[in-house]
């Protein structure tokens, strides 16, 4: 039928490859990655036509998961993993002109026992680490990391106050409560081309904890004052803008950081007080949640 267009890609989602590598002293150190594939490729036949001879099979694409983790001989960041599985897809096969792959980072941790790292044991953590890489066959490159899952909770110096009042306005004004979210960050780096990227070894890894660590300091404050919130907004802003002013090859940061509710817990009867909430006893919920998300970019230099 004449006047349709056709965008399409194709792939493998989730798929799941663990890489143990032994040092020469016995120390082991691992990584589990799930793995996402996304290739565009010229192969519009397949649609039009029932001609599958420009497919390359997402049985294939996963297979090269496998290969490709077996070639690794050295550790390497989740990030570096996604730049050679993706620069693979865009220069073995001639129809692929774009290939985006996206990990997430189960997150093993080494475990001590009595002060000392294991060898060879470990323990699953909590937040995730992800990447998004997108490359074409001109070497052209997107490279984006985050982090999601990351929990956090302060008990004191938050609030929220002067918002708009109207006839369905019951929250009262606060300059005391819980403030708890799970940020899902993401953060876009400048590197451009596959030609012009670190080659320190594990340095977006490095990066990955600084970048993590730049926010939780920013979103705590220091140990003994901690820093007054004054809202989830507020906070959100001044942990991207922490993050830009901090690390100059990071070139955007997204943040999602739902307002997960501790609610102020009282309980009475029609002539008994049973719980008089004295910022001591709180209702946690799950939902519903404020969802609050934002991004920040730096505006590009005119000179
Ligand atoms: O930090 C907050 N931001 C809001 O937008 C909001 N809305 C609300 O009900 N509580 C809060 N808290």
């Amino acid at each position: 039928m004449e006047g349709l267009n056709i965008e399409q890609r194709h792939g493998k989602a989730r798929v799941r490859v663990a890489r143990v590598w032994r040092s020469k002293q016995g120390r082991h150190f691992m990584v589990e990655w799930n793995v996402s594939i996304s290739l565009l490729s010229d192969c519009i036949n397949a649609y039009l036509q029932d001609d599958n001879s420009d497919i390359v099979a997402t049985d294939t694409m996963k297979n090269t998961v496998y290969a490709k983790a077996k070639e690794c001989s050295d550790q390497l960041s989740v990030e570096e993993f996604a730049i050679q599985l993706a620069k693979h897809f865009v220069s073995y096969y001639r129809q692929v002109t774009s290939a985006i792959v996206n990990i997430v980072e189960k997150p093993w941790e080494r475990v001590h026992i009595d002060g000392q790292p294991h060898e060879h044991g470990f323990k699953l953590g909590s937040e995730r680490h992800t990447t998004e890489v997108i490359v074409q066959k001109s070497g052209a490159l997107q490279i984006t990391s985050g982090v999601e899952g990351l929990a956090v909770l302060k008990t004191t110096k938050s609030g929220f106050e002067g918002f708009i009042r109207d006839k369905y306005t019951v929250l009262p004004d606060t300059r005391e409560r819980i403030l708890a979210t799970e940020v899902t960050a993401s953060w876009r780096y400048s590197y451009e081309s596959i030609f012009n990227i670190p080659q320190k070894s594990l340095y977006f890894t490095e990066r990955y904890l600084d970048v993590k660590k730049v926010l939780m300091d920013t979103f705590f404050g220091c140990p003994k004052e901690g820093v007054y919130s004054p809202s989830v907004q507020s906070t959100l802003y001044q942990m991207a803008k922490a993050v830009l002013s901090r690390f100059h090859d990071v070139s955007s940061v997204k943040l999602k950081m739902p307002n997960i509710h501790f609610l102020p817990l009282n309980l009475s009867t029609k002539d008994n007080i049973i719980v008089k909430f004295e910022d001591d006893v709180y209702l946690p919920t799950d939902e519903p949640h404020g969802s609050i998300e934002a991004s920040l970019s730096r505006i590009p230099s005119k000179m």
